[in-house]
C-alpha cells in the first residue's frame, strides 16, 4: 500500500531493543509502526537495539503496515550510524527526532538519498518553523511529540491538553498546506482507555489522521476513532446522490436532510469514502 491512500489511525513504537515485541508487532493491528532508536532505548543498548532492529526489518513479516523508523538525532553520537544501518533494511520512511527547521532535513537527505523523511515536531523552533518543514520536498509526515514538547514550554499536562492547542493546531496547518501526514502525540497512561479515547476523539476533530501509540492495548481505540463512522460513510453516499442528481436537473447546489450540498461537500464525501476504502484493504491484508 502506497501514498496518500494508505491510512494513519494507529502508529504504534516499538523499542528496537525489544526483540518480543517486535515479534509481536507483525500480528498487531497497526497502521503503521514506528520502530525506535531514540528515546525508548537507553544509551547502554543503542547499538544493540540497531542491530535486533535491522535483523527484524530484514526478516520482514510486517505486510502493509508502514515501517518507520525513528533514528537518534544527527547531531548525537549514533545517528549517522544508525541511518546507514537502517537503509540497508529499506524502511518506508526514517523519522528523525527533534526537527528544528528545514536545514535539518537538508542535512538528513545527504545520507537518506531518496527515502522518505518524517519530522517529528516536538520543541518551540520546530513548531515555529512548521511550515518550512512541512515544505520540504522530501518530507511526507509528521508526528507531534508532545512529551518533549510539554517538557520545553513547562506546560502542565491537561485533559483539555489547551496548553498544547497552539503547537498542535500549527504543526496540522503547515501539514495540510503542503499535503503531508500529521500524526497526534501519545497518550502516557495506557491503561486508561477512557482518557484515551477523549483524547483520540479530540485529534480525529481537531484534524490529525491518526495518534501515536505506545501499548497494544491502545490500538482498537485508535483504530475506531479515526476511522469514518458508518454514519459518515452512509451520509457521504448519499451526499453524493443528492448532488449528481442535482447536476442533472442543472443545478449547482443539492439539499440533503434540510443542509445544503456543494461541490466542496462532495470532495469531503469522496475523501471519506477513499479513507474508509482503503482501512477495509488494509484490515482485509492484516
Ligand atoms: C509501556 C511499556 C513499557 C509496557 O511494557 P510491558 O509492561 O512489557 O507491557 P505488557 O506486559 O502489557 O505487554 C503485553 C504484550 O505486549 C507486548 N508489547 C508491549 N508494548 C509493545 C509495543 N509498544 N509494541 C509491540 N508489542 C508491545 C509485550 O511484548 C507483551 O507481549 P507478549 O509477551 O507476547 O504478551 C511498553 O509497552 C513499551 O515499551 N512501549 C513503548 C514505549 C516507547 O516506545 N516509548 C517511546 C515513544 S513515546 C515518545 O517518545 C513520544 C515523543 O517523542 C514525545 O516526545 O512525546
Ligand atoms: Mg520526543
Amino acid at each position: 500500500m502506497t501514498g496518500e491512500a494508505r491510512p494513519y489511525r494507529s502508529v504504534l513504537y516499538i523499542p528496537g531493543s525489544k526483540a518480543r515485541a517486535l515479534d509481536k508487532a507483525r500480528t498487531l493491528t497497526a497502521d503503521a509502526i514506528i520502530f525506535d532508536l531514540e528515546d525508548a532505548v537507553a544509551a547502554d543498548e543503542k547499538e544493540n537495539a540497531r542491530q535486533t532492529l535491522v535483523a527484524a526489518l530484514m526478516h520482514g513479516g510486517y505486510g502493509d503496515r508502514a515501517r518507520i523508523v525513528r533514528v537518534n538525532a544527527l547531531d548525537t553520537q549514533w545517528g549517522a550510524d544508525d541511518i546507514a544501518a537502517v537503509l540497508r533494511a529499506a524502511p518506508d520512511a526514517i523519522l528523525l527526532p527533534k526537527v528544528g527547521g528545514a536545514a535539518d532535513l537538508d542535512a538528513a537527505a545527504e545520507q537518506t538519498g531518496d527515502t522518505d523523511l518524517w519530522a517529528m515536531i516536538e520543541t518551540p523552533a520546530g513548531v515555529l518553523n512548521a511550515e518550512e518543514i512541512a515544505a520540504h520536498p522530501r518530507l511526507k509526515g509528521m508526528v507531534m511529540g508532545t512529551n518533549d514538547l510539554a517538557k520545553e514550554l513547562g506546560c502542565r499536562f491537561r485533559a483539555d491538553r489547551l496548553p498544547l492547542m497552539q503547537s498542535l493546531q500549527t504543526a496540522l496547518l503547515a501539514a495540510r498546506a503542503h499535503d503531508v501526514v500529521c500524526v497526534d502525540g501519545v497518550y502516557n497512561a495506557f491503561k486508561d482507555d477512557d482518557g484515551l479515547k477523549a483524547e483520540c476523539e479530540q485529534g480525529r476533530d481537531l484534524g490529525f489522521d491518526g495518534k501515536t501509540l505506545i501499548h497494544p492495548a491502545q490500538l482498537a481505540t485508535a483504530n475506531a476513532a479515526f476511522a469514518p463512522t458508518e454514519d459518515e460513510v452512509e451520509t457521504a453516499r448519499r451526499q453524493i446522490a443528492a448532488y449528481e442528481a442535482a447536476q442533472a436537473e442543472g443545478q449547482g447546489v443539492a439539499v440533503l436532510d434540510g443542509r445544503i450540498v456543494e461541490n466542496l461537500h462532495v470532495a469531503t464525501a469522496r475523501n471519506t469514502l477513499a479513507r474508509a476504502a482503503a482501512i477495509t484493504a488494509l484490515e482485509m491484508a492484516q
